[in-house]
């Protein structure tokens, strides 16, 4: 029986039979790609005008005109209402209009050849969170769909590998086929029910689009939540939406969160040493809050020698990387053992053993923008007392852990002003800190990954093993689940994590590295 829900913490998915996502900004981050190519359509279209017509020339907003007139719609649907909404009328034509054409159908066409071309540029990021999410629903016993007004719907799921977590799918494609309405009409979201033979008053939705808690809640779902990917909670309220949460890690019980859904590495060390086999662990660790304790500033987090001693004798055994938000230079030379991998700034500086190294081939383009953003935050922050702001090459950390709690607002409006300005950075966050980062699809998986192919180790002799603490360490977990690694998360599991195994602080880390490297000891 479904209990009222008026917060995120009153959800139990149980009191469902099925849940259905949306695609764009719930599972994906193409939202971004998306809005990018509205923008690009958008701006073009009406300059072009400007000069034919004389008429003034007014950009199109990404962050309101989106979020109104497009977001969520199926591609025409899109460029209707936002021309509308500027007085603009134009035929609507027929889909077979070429993207030059000026009609609707013509400018929708030009919009996906746009997106197309961002997509093979930026790839797809998924957000791990929602992953994790989604695989604990099901393991709960519900049944998942998703529904998406994009006709890029299924080739996304695919180049993502995330096509195994739905029992249904309802794309832009298929609304067309069956003559569907898109949303904010209910229809692809009652199809989605019907597809899964549950009644949609025993489903959950998922949104972050206006239109999308719109549709959800006319088609008469059980539950609607709302993701706040865009600063309007209280319009996703307005429009349909029964909670909003801004991560969907919020709506993970303690329980399937916790200790009892997730064993602990040194209780389970005997079967996790089982897992292993034959296989050698490739190890990768995060610094901070794994390998030391979390301290007030970055500069006082040491490496104790007992670890330093810990990570020597691993490294005589396997391969050890560290993978760090931190600038690689730094963590480096904290760690001081120079057989070991190192990764900076999230991945995008790789450097080892033997003359291994690598720099994202595009992160150079994006050390302007950091400049300029490190500046802009310097001296908007100047007056807020205990922020510190950390540049790495390819990062910019904000940490607001010694700022008053009434003063951390004031941080993250600057942070995001100072992001809105840098649409080539992108806005992270992690323990009592806000980042910035290249707008690129790269991370601490996709690093993870690069170095499982670049050290050269053969799939079936390696068992690739990361240990981490924080949301950025999330990204590798999901990313070695799906090549036969495990992750470990260190500290309290208070949120969704796609983590096998879990300890319990940095003690616990020395300690499971000892045992792992005693054992390791004993087989060579
Ligand atoms: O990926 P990591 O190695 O875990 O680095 C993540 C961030 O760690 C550091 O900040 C965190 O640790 C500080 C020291 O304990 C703490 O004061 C801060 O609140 C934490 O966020 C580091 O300074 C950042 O650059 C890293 O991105």
């Amino acid at each position: 029986m479904q209990r009222p829900v008026h917060s995120p913490h009153d959800m139990t998915p149980t009191d469902y039979r099925a849940a259905v996502f949306d695609l764009d900004g719930v599972v994906t981050n193409t939202a971004r790609i998306h809005c990018q190519a509205w923008r690009k359509l958008f701006d073009g279209y009406l300059a072009e005008r400007a000069e034919r017509h004389g008429e003034p020339f007014q950009a199109f907003d990404p962050e309101n005109d989106y979020r109104r007139y497009v977001d969520g719609k199926p591609r025409y649907d899109g460029v209707s209402s936002f021309l509308e909404a500027r007085g603009i009328q134009i035929p609507f034509g027929s889909p077979k209009d070429l993207p030059d054409e000026e009609t609707i159908c013509g400018l929708g066409n030009r919009k996906q050849r746009y997106f197309e071309q961002f997509l093979t540029a930026e790839g797809v990021d998924v957000f791990a969170s929602s992953v994790a999410f989604i695989e604990s629903v099901r393991k709960s016993g519900l049944q998942t769909a998703l529904v998406s007004s994009s006709r890029n719907a299924q080739d996304i799921l695919v180049r993502t590998g995330l096509d195994h977590l739905f029992d249904a799918v309802v794309d832009g494609i298929e609304a067309e086929r069956l003559g569907l309405h898109g949303k904010p009409h209910p229809d692809i979201f009652r199809h989605a029910a019907s597809l899964l033979s549950v009644p949609p008053g025993e489903a959950l939705a998922v949104e972050d689009a206006l239109s999308g808690v719109e549709a959800a809640d006319r088609a008469g779902f059980g539950l609607v939540v709302g993701i706040d990917r865009a600063r309007q909670r209280d319009e996703l309220l307005a429009h349909g939406a029964d909670i909003v949460v801004d991560d969907l890690a919020e709506l993970m019980s303690h329980d399937a969160a916790s200790e009892s859904a997730i064993p602990n590495a040194l209780d389970g060390f005997e079967r996790l040493a089982e897992q292993l086999g034959e296989r050698r662990p490739m190890v990768f660790l995060d610094y901070d809050g794994t390998l030391t304790p979390i301290v007030d500033r970055p500069e006082q987090a040491v490496l104790d020698d007992a670890m330093r001693h810990t990570l020597e004798r691993l490294a005589e055994r396997c391969t050890v990387a560290i993978v760090s938000g931190r600038d690689r230079a730094n963590v480096a030379e904290l760690v001081g053992i120079d057989t070991l991998v190192y990764a900076g700034s999230h991945g995008f500086d790789i450097a080892g053993p033997d003359g291994l190294h690598m720099q994202h081939d595009r992160a150079e383009e994006f050390l302007s923008a950091l400049d300029e953003a490190e500046t802009q935050l310097r001296t908007r922050l100047s007056h807020v007392s205990g922020v510190l702001v950390e540049r790495k090459r390819f990062a910019i950390a904000v940490h607001y852990r010694l700022v008053d709690e009434g003063d951390v607002e004031r941080v993250e409006t600057a942070v995001a002003a100072v992001a809105g300005h840098q649409p080539q950075l992108r806005r992270t966050g992690g323990k009592k800190v806000f980042e910035l980062r290249p707008q690129l699809p790269w991370d601490k998986g996709k690093a993870v990954l690069w170095l499982l192919d670049a050290l050269g180790v053969a799939e079936d002799a390696v068992i690739p093993l990361y240990i981490g603490d924080d949301e950025t360490d999330e990204d590798a977990f999901v990313a070695l689940r799906e090549h036969n690694g495990l992750g470990i998360f260190v500290g309290d599991i208070t949120q969704a994590t796609a983590a096998s195994y879990r300890l319990d602080d940095t003690e616990a880390v020395g300690r499971f590295l000892d045992r792992l490297a005693a054992t390791l000891g004993n087989t060579s």
